[in-house]
């Protein structure tokens, strides 16, 4: 491997960095980047990967190691790495969720843990949602000791991990601390196969490092730099794992996010986490102003609402390579019924689609919550157009998993054989799994080569899908893929991804009348346009989007969490390119108001945002 000269190294994909990002790319230092939506935050990280690796920064075998909050986050970096440096050096860079990043340290190094917190290897993942909590606290028992106390349920199924273990019994002094202290035993060795939240196993992990430093010593060799995506988000839980994995090291991190984003309080996001950093890992300190993703029009809007939250004007720019767009349009639409808002949208889609030639991927419909009710209608109205739609939700985690590529590349190979992308990132996917050498790569081919004719042969004699697809599982190995990737050890996980892949890939043939290349499209939404919630579009943008619902059901913690709740408003405005469209339906669900949000609306008004009558 050829490296490349510090002082020769430049950005890819003809991205040009402004004069921080650079500095931030090549800090030698831990480092610290708050800057705003659309300022390349992600872009700043894969651009700094490629120079650590590119220029042997991080030293060969050494790693870098990425920490997102989504799922898709981890996999859209670990893209964008692969396509700016290849995929030999992006095999040194792993992108994973904090919930993977401490799951895989239980997994691998669970023995260390002491018995009584040991989990069974089978162990199971689980939710606790409040209304299970009363249940849970019957199954553990009333211990009879404590005085009586009211404890909510809600507080509880969010906070049952909350404290540091080892939890000592002396200290339990209440009926809660009791709880919490007997949830440990209770889930880990009462039941069958132990079982887990993902709080408790950051808890483990955090537990399981400080007590054996030689692990930690272990990952700090393994990695020489790590990142961490989207900052604003980080629990304390999340932070005390990895403060105890990175602190006082040589490891250089680099943390980038957005206060203004910061819409995960409710998940137990720290409020403080930057300052926090700062202390705990003396780090250098960069903003961002640029925004490259939005028109000057929409930043203009973007700046005024920052500006009414935070009480400051924030120091944004639009870059000044961009040509403006002009025919950038921002609104909110009135109605008052559920049809007109239906058909008013759907006509504005079919326009943006015939006339400005996008494609359905450019326009997104958000909603603050409850999907499926909120765009029901609109759904319905798309396809009377032959416009196809679809709730992400559902399809989001699924198309981030680590098996998809395989399934997909083998499937588009098999029913197209021409396909150099799908082949090349094949061939990677087999070498990675496999830890093959270059050398090695011929006897992948051939062997890649006879698996996919068999395939198509499968495919052919219309075989259900769900065979094909652990056909597919079977060529790679059902071992080598849990090697790599280990939450396929969990349980029947790998069975239930399997599973529900084969049941959405045959809603997309049904839909696509059994045309396997249609199918495949449709499976990936390529040729529909998404809908999901505000939380589930982080980190991601469209050419234009529609925000349905801006009524106080929508928001209905509004008075409670002002600034949280404006800030998810500011981060659905900030997804959008080009155009943004607001909704607001008076007959839906029976009657809605904007007297609980009239804070936001007046923030709308002050920006200059139309409010008109829909038509
Ligand atoms: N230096 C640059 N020059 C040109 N385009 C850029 C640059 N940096 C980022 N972009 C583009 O701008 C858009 C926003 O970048 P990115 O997603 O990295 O921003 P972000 O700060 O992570 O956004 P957010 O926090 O709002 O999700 C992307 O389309 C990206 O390709």
């Amino acid at each position: 491997m050829v490296y490349i000269n510090k002082e020769e190294w430049q950005p890819k994909q003809g991205i040009v960095l402004e004069e921080q990002a650079y500095e931030i790319v090549k800090c030698e230092e831990n480092s610290r980047v708050l800057a705003g939506p659309g300022a390349g935050k992600t872009e700043l990280l894969g651009q700094r990967a490629s120079y650590l690796l590119e220029t042997n920064t991080c030293r060969n075998p050494k790693k870098i190691l990425a920490i997102s909050f989504k799922k898709d986050s981890a996999t859209n970096l670990q893209e964008r790495v692969k396509q700016r440096c290849g995929i030999e050096l992006a095999s040194r860079f792993e992108s994973k969720t904090f919930e993977s990043f401490a799951k895989n340290l239980v997994d691998r190094f669970g023995n260390g843990l002491p018995n009584y917190l040991k989990p069974s290897a089978d162990y199971i993942i689980k939710f606790i949602n409040p209304r299970d909590v009363r249940e849970l606290f019957d199954c553990m028992g009333n211990p009879e000791n404590y005085p009586w106390e009211r404890i909510s349920y809600r507080d509880f199924a969010m906070n049952h991990a909350s404290e540091s273990l080892p939890l000592l019994k002396q200290d339990v002094n209440s009926l809660e601390s009791y709880y919490k202290y007997r949830i440990w035993s209770y889930l880990i060795k009462e039941q069958t196969k132990s079982e887990l939240t993902f709080p408790m196993i950051s808890r483990l992990a955090e537990y399981l490092m400080r007590s054996n430093p030689k692990l930690v010593f272990a990952l700090q060799e393994t990695y020489s730099h790590v990142f961490l995506d989207e900052f604003q988000d980080t629990t304390s839980l999340q932070y005390d794992l990895f403060k105890t994995c990175f602190k006082g090291s040589n490891v250089k991190v680099t943390a980038v996010g957005d206060i203004k984003q910061r819409i995960m309080g409710w998940a137990g996001a720290m409020p403080e986490a930057f300052s926090y950093f700062g202390k705990d890992f003396h780090s250098e300190n960069y903003e961002l102003i640029l925004n490259h993703r939005s028109t000057k029009k929409l930043i203009d809007i973007q700046s005024s609402i920052v500006e009414d939250i935070l009480g400051v004007n924030p120091e944004t720019e639009y870059p000044t390579y961009k040509a403006e767009t002009k025919n950038s349009d921002c609104k909110v639409f009135i109605y008052e019924n559920e049809i007109d808002e239906a058909e008013s949208v759907a006509n504005l889609i079919d326009y943006k689609l015939e006339s400005e030639n996008l494609q359905p991927r450019d326009i997104c419909i958000l909603v603050r919550m409850l999907p499926d009710r909120y765009s029901e209608t609109v759904i319905s109205e798309l396809n009377s157009k032959n416009i196809h739609s679809r709730i992400e939700n559902k399809w989001q985690d699924l198309l981030a998993e680590n098996c998809m590529p395989l399934i997909l590349n083998c499937l588009r190979l098999a029913i197209h054989e021409r396909d150099p992308d799908s082949w090349s990132d094949l061939l990677s996917f087999l070498k990675y799994v496999n830890g093959a050498y270059d050398s090695e790569e011929y006897k992948l081919e051939i062997s890649a080569h006879q698996f996919l004719q068999k395939l198509k042969e499968s495919i052919l004699s219309e075989i259900q899908t769900r065979d094909l697809i652990w056909e597919i599982i079977n060529f790679v190995g059902i071992d080598h893929l849990k090697d790599n990737f280990p939450e396929y050890f969990q349980g029947d996980y790998l069975e239930r991804v399997i599973n529900e892949t084969s049941s959405f890939l045959d809603l997309s043939l049904n839909r696509q009348g059994g045309k396997w290349k249609e199918a495949l499209d449709d499976f990936l939404g390529l040729n529909s346009i998404p809908i999901m919630s505000i939380h589930k579009s982080k980190g991601l943008e469209f050419e234009c989007v529609i925000f349905l619902g801006l009524e106080d059901d929508a928001f209905r913690n509004y008075t409670e969490n002002k600034t949280e709740e404006d800030y998810t408003f500011f981060v659905a405005l900030s997804r959008a390119k080009k155009d943004f469209y607001i909704t607001f339906n008076s007959g839906r669900f029976g009657g809605q108001q904007r007297i609980n949000i009239s804070p936001i609306y007046q923030m709308i008004d002050n920006a200059g945002v139309d409010i008109v009558k829909g038509t």
